[in-house]
């Protein structure tokens, strides 16, 4: 009996799953429990850029990654390896990995690359390593390693409640967004943990919310601690609506075409970095598993 899926050979690569970004398309703060942790409403949507992960299974147990991070992260606080530890313990398996990673999104920008990369890597090897885990029982899984996994486990947009667990599919529009990634690295736990944070936003429907004006509690605050994060949202307010993605630092502007969003990339002064990508309801996880 072969040990995994029968369209992958023992050794064989699986190349090409992808970890999208995503976006917070409003992030309020409801409360704080007594654990530490937010009460949040948020609005996930995916962009059609991201990390790319290759697999190998091996038959050793061992669990190995090959990335360009990097110093970076040291390979005991990788989320992917993380994941697949997890999953190996949770299911029993005895099969190992060997995983590439291409690091294309950027780290602590609110973009929610780490937390992606663990959600692809739980989705593929517990494809590869047959271990049969359902979608919910994943999440439960991610969900230990940090509040944004559940969400690339899904794979829709959606609408998130309590610390970002509770999901509801939501279907807002697919605009073209221009990413501006300003140059610093802000902590989601130094965000959470300061006394200024508004935490009081009262509690709306799903219905009041679609229809009010979108914003992100946590942007005034990180505007004022970080100058290169308000000076990306000024400049890119002169030409979109735009706001902050999660705790920052990464700031989007919303475009009906894409070459609207070029050609504001295109005048972007050049001691600003950006990138333009599409928002999606639907991530590209779901399609290369459905390709297995
Ligand atoms: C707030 C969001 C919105 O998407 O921010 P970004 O990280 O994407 O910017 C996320 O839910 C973050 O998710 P994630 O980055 O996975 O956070 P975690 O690792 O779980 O938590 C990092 C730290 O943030 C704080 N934290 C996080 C989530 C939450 N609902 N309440 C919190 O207080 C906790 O202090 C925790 O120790
Ligand atoms: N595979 C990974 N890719 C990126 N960051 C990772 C990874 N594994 C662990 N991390 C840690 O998670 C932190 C948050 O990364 P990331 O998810 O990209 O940002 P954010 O939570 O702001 O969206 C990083 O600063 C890094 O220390």
């Amino acid at each position: 009996m072969s040990l995994v899926h029968p369209n992958l050979q023992p050794n064989s690569l699986s190349l090409g799953w992808p970890a999208p970004a995503k976006l917070n398309l409003f992030l309020h703060i409801n409360g704080r429990r007594q654990d530490g942790y937010h009460e949040l409403q948020t609005l996930f949507q995916f962009l059609d850029h991201g990390d790319l992960l290759d697999f190998k299974v091996t038959a050793n147990g061992e669990l190995k990654l090959h990335s360009n991070l990097g110093a970076a992260v040291p390979d005991s606080d990788n989320l992917i390896l993380k994941a697949a530890k997890s999953l190996q313990q949770a299911s029993g398996c005895e099969l190992g990995a060997e995983i590439w990673l291409d690091k294309k999104l950027p780290m602590g920008g609110g973009l929610g690359g780490g937390s992606s990369d663990a959600a692809t890597t739980l989705v593929a090897l517990n494809a590869l390593w047959q271990t049969g885990l359902s979608e919910a029982e994943l999440e439960q899984i991610g969900l230990k390693l940090g509040a944004d996994v559940p969400v690339f486990i899904k794979g829709v947009a959606a609408f998130a409640e309590g610390v970002g667990e509770k999901l509801q599919p939501v279907k807002p529009a697919e605009p073209w967004y221009l990413v501006l990634v300003p140059e610093a690295h802000v902590s989601t736990e130094k965000v959470f943990h300061d006394p200024d944070l508004p935490r009081d936003t009262p509690k709306l429907s799903l219905e009041q919310l679609l229809s009010a004006p979108w914003q992100n509690d946590c942007q005034e605050l990180v505007c004022r601690h970080y100058p290169q994060v308000a000076k990306a949202l000024a400049w890119l307010l002169e030409y979109a609506p735009s706001r902050m993605t999660g705790t920052g630092a990464c700031v989007f502007g919303e475009f009906e075409k894409q070459q609207q969003a070029l050609d504001c990339l295109a005048k972007l002064p050049s001691s600003f970095k950006g990138f333009v990508a599409k928002g999606i309801n639907r991530s590209p996880l779901q399609s290369r598993l459905a390709r297995l």
